[in-house]
């Protein structure tokens, strides 16, 4: 069974002189237990909107969110809060999620706090071993996030969101304020806690290049919904989607064969008023007559190489 099945997921925000912005549409996807799902597309496309919704920090407008089956959408607080134990999130900027004027070691334990977990002793203990985890001194625990440098204060929203021992930890553009260097650290511990913890992750990144090394399987998002989904190896190197391979032409490959850098034209176009057919007519290389009327379904296509186990949503190719 999956670990988290999202089935129809929508979420709309009241935007200016009453329009609707159509942040997330009829996103469905399953994550299973231990495995690791990128969710990847430019600023914009929903993938913000898709992590939060699915923890219920914001409210979807339409849909489900099944976790070990059970529909989260509509659970009154207290049920909520048991199972905010086996959720949690880290965010983009390490900094404004650590309360500055908490020590590291009140901010890791704070989770423990809450839920009422072990003696007093027992949580110094576990933030102990929790800052060993994710690599960190010891006396870390008396220090306060400025002493630390972006990719330490990351390592401590890690920590903290590992303290109640999750099953599905949402990381929402967790490297995408760090420096190149640091990045592929902390996607190595990640990675590494991953393992180890058999967690499974929903890896929210603007970046294939972040998100293509610990992934198992790859969505691709564009104005709010799911244009390609498929295994991680076959996104990289036989992307179907024309707005993945543009992704993909974007990051350097070593041995990539053939084609340069395909640019798209124009910016996103505006959730509050998406063009007619195939969100992305507008901008693709390849759009066709159809693409401007009809919406295509994300659908296994019949005409791809053998064995191919991607969706996609796009004209070009029919549906198995
Ligand atoms: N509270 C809100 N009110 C109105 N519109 C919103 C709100 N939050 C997000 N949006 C809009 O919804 C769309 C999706 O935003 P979202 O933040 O989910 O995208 P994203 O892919 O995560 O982008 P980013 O990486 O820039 O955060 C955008 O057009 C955004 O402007």
């Amino acid at each position: 069974m999956s670990l988290l099945e999202l089935r129809h997921l929508s979420k709309t925000y009241p935007g200016a002189n009453g329009a609707v912005v159509q942040a997330v549409s009829d996103v469905s996807l399953t994550i299973a237990p231990g495995e690791v799902l990128g969710v990847v597309g430019e600023s914009g496309c929903g993938k913000s909107t898709l992590g939060r919704s699915l923890l219920r920090l914001i409210e979807p407008t339409a849909g489900e969110v099944l976790f070990e089956g059970r529909d989260l959408v509509g659970l009154g607080k207290r049920d909520m809060k048991s199972v905010r134990r086996d959720l949690q999130i880290i965010f983009q900027d390490p900094f404004g999620s650590l309360n500055p004027r908490h020590t590291v070691g009140g901010i890791i334990g704070e989770p423990l706090e809450v839920h009422r977990v072990g003696t007093r002793a027992e949580r110094r203990a576990r933030v102990t071993e929790l800052l060993k985890l994710v690599g960190l001194p010891e006396d870390a625990a008396n220090r306060y996030p400025h002493e630390f440098s972006g990719g330490q204060r990351q390592r401590i929203a890690i920590a903290r969101a590992l303290a109640l021992e999750p099953k599905l930890l949402v990381a929402d553009e967790a490297v995408s304020a760090l420096d190149v260097s640091i990045q592929s650290q902390i996607i190595n511990l990640i990675a590494d806690l991953q393992k180890r913890l058999n967690l499974s992750i929903m890896f929210i990144s603007h970046d294939l290049s972040v998100i293509r090394h610990v992934s198992d399987r790859i969505a691709v998002m564009y104005l709010g919904r799911i244009v390609e989904i498929g295994p991680a190896e076959e996104i990289m190197t036989a992307p179907k989607h024309p707005y993945t391979q543009a992704l993909l032409s974007a990051i350097p490959r070593p041995g990539a064969a053939r084609g340069g850098r395909i640019v798209l034209e124009g910016e996103l176009p505006d959730p509050a008023n998406p063009p007619a057919g195939c969100a992305f007519h507008t901008r693709c290389p390849k759009v066709m007559d159809i693409c401007h009327r009809q919406r295509p379904l994300l659908a296994r296509p019949a005409n791809v190489e053998p064995g191919s186990e991607s969706e996609v949503a796009c004209h070009l190719y029919e549906a198995a």
